[in-house]
């Protein structure tokens, strides 16, 4: 059973791996990102190697030493770090949720397999119970990304009794659009303790009136303080102004959307908006052009998600 812990709630930032130029891990500014997270976001929860971090593009060696340098850097600065241990081969799944232990992470999280694929829910609850298995004292989220896995299986049907078969599941991480499927993942497990994370950025506040008690994503490494905003006027029922911050968030995410958005994006984002240098992504990814870049450090500033003080345009549309 995995040891009481404090409940994995509020903002997690997905985070990014940063690499170099060469494409190599560059682990020499984690410690400033960590950093950056706690102070100038406010997000003292993150999620490593998942979507965002290129964990399935990253070597077992590598995907080992970034949880790591995570850990190392996090301690006593951050609260929660969950690493993603997700893999085509149930073997790397496991040797990364026992080393995920080793160094004292606070969490695993697996996606479901998706080149052989799960054909029906108690298959891949066998597959998960399998790498739970492997870190027995740590707290097992699922992470559901359909789109991305292609594994349709809803959310849903995986949490049925899922605590009967691996005790340590501590809860789910939901990076869907479906809302009725997240709802009812909610209303079914009420009574347990479960985290409900929600992954869609553009989409929390619904998610937030349907029970999410969290939310990983990769927005939140750069608009964290903002979505805190957010999540404090929903706190204190302030809908109206929580409606309008997540408004304004939209209009940032929709804007990036259009303009093609992905993970080489995201690093350029960040880049941007931290100072802090992620470099390209590795292939299949392409980095983002220069004229993404342009506009959406112009978007960035007209909402005034930027905090230099170099505006020169003034803020034309900056949301309160
Ligand atoms: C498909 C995808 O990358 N989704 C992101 C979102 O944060 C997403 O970037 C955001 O909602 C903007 O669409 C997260 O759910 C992914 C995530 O948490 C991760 O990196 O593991």
């Amino acid at each position: 059973m995995a040891s009481p812990k404090k409940k994995l709630q509020g903002l997690v930032a997905a985070t990014i791996t940063p690499m170099t130029e060469h494409g190599e891990i560059n682990f020499s500014v984690i410690g400033q990102y960590v950093d950056y997270l706690v102070k100038e976001q406010g997000v003292k929860n993150i999620f490593v190697n998942g979507t965002t971090g290129e964990g399935l593009s990253l070597s077992i060696s590598e995907r080992r030493r970034v949880a790591e340098e995570w850990v190392t850097k996090g301690r006593n600065k951050l609260d929660q770090v969950v690493i993603h241990v997700g893999a085509l081969s149930l073997k790397e799944s496991q040797e990364l949720a026992q080393h995920a232990a080793e160094i004292g992470a606070d969490g695993i999280a697996v996606i479901a397999p998706f080149f052989l694929k799960p054909w029906n829910k108690d298959v891949l609850i066998n597959f998960l119970k399998e790498v739970a298995a492997a870190a027995p004292a740590l707290p097992f989220y699922y992470y559901h990304i359909p789109a991305l896995t292609g594994v349709k299986i809803r959310a849903e049907e995986v949490l049925d009794g899922i605590q009967e078969k691996i005790p340590t599941f501590q809860g789910l991480k939901f990076s869907d659009t479906d809302l009725l499927d997240f709802a009812q993942c909610v209303d079914q497990n009420r009574q347990r303790q479960f985290a409900f994370l929600f992954g869609v950025d553009e989409q929390l506040l619904s998610a937030l009136v349907m029970g999410a008690t969290g939310a990983v994503g990769s927005t939140y490494n750069y608009l964290g303080k903002k979505t805190n905003q957010m999540l404090e006027a929903f706190e204190r029922k302030d809908f109206s102004s929580a409606l309008n911050h997540q408004f304004c968030i939209q209009r940032f995410i929709n804007f990036v959307v259009k303009l093609g958005f992905g993970v080489s994006q995201t690093k350029a984002i960040m880049t941007l908006v931290s100072g802090i240098p992620m470099g390209p992504p590795r292939l299949p990814l392409q980095k983002a052009s220069r004229e993404f870049t342009d506009n959406a450090e112009a978007k960035l500033r007209s909402l005034d998600f930027l905090s230099f003080n170099d505006l020169k345009d003034g803020n034309l549309e900056a949301c309160s």
